[in-house]
């Protein structure tokens, strides 16, 4: 790819093994979780999620989506248990979504796609930094959350009303004191697999723990998230949608069900 990756036509996920052939590796995300073929594991851990909304510092536009970023410098903002050794801490959280509410997730659910997924990104404290965690085998762990058209999501709307703000490439706003297990479902029943970043650089560097239940979103809400922009102040406006990895090839990975 002459030019940075994307989602387009020319620069979408089928060109990404170009510049990251890794994109053809054997453990790469996301993937079709089909329930039946999963295996309940007995052994497997509740998950543990200890947020602290005051680590919650700002939201940006990345071009590819929009992340709200965490102090991520004590353990004050972690994932523990379930699949997990150790200690995860809270990086940043981000979506993926479609033009219509037919598609936009990235995880499938037997092949039915939902219009949204929600990634809350937790990097190993065994390593010293997100960046040499991001290249280790059990470095990050990603909860990823589906989006449900349903009733409006109170607790969702306070990241979109942050969104108008941030509309092009690039742009920033604080964004503090939120406490992103409002954003969790009452259940945190989950699959789990070990996978990789759904975006280049696609690092197979993630535990995957994608969890059951979804949460609710508004058809007027998924029209807020429509209304970033993947480009920048200036340039010729190309409406933020549809940036979503389709699912990848399982290799012969066991998925795991913390459920029956
Ligand atoms: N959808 S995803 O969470 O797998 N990939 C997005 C992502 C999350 S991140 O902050 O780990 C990161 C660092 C570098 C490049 C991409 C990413
Ligand atoms: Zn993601």
């Amino acid at each position: 790819m002459s030019h940075g990756w994307g989602y387009g036509p020319t620069n979408g996920p089928d060109k990404w093994a170009d510049d990251y052939p890794v994109a053809n590796g054997p453990r790469q995300s996301p993937i079709n979780i089909v329930p039946k073929e999963a295996l309940y594991d007995s052994a497997l851990k509740p998950l543990k999620l200890k947020y602290d909304a005051s680590n919650a510092k700002g939201i940006l536009n990345n071009g590819h989506s929009f992340q709200v970023d965490f102090v991520d410098d004590i353990d004050s903002s972690t994932l523990t248990g379930g699949p997990i050794s150790g200690t995860y801490r809270l990086r940043q959280f981000h979506f993926h979504w479609g033009a219509s509410n037919d598609r936009g997730s990235e995880h499938t659910v037997n092949g039915i796609k939902f219009p949204c997924e929600l990634h809350l990104v937790h990097w190993n404290t065994k390593y010293p930094s997100f960046g040499e965690a991001a290249s280790q085998p059990d470095g990050l762990a990603v909860v990823g959350v589906f989006l449900k058209i349903g009733a409006a999501n109170p607790r969702l709307q306070k990241v979109l009303d942050a969104l108008d703000a941030i509309r092009t490439k690039g742009k920033q706003t604080t964004f503090p004191n939120f406490d992103a297990k409002t954003l969790l479902p009452t259940s945190l029943d989950y699959w789990t697999y070990d996978g990789s970043l759904t975006t280049p650089p696609l690092l197979e560097s993630v535990t995957w723990i994608v969890l059951k239940e979804p949460i609710s979103v508004s058809p007027a809400q998924m029209d807020k998230f429509r209304s970033l922009l993947f480009t920048g102040e200036g340039d010729a406006p190309c409406c933020m949608v549809d940036n979503y990895r389709p699912p990848q090839p399982l290799k012969g990975r066991l998925v795991r069900a913390s459920f029956k």
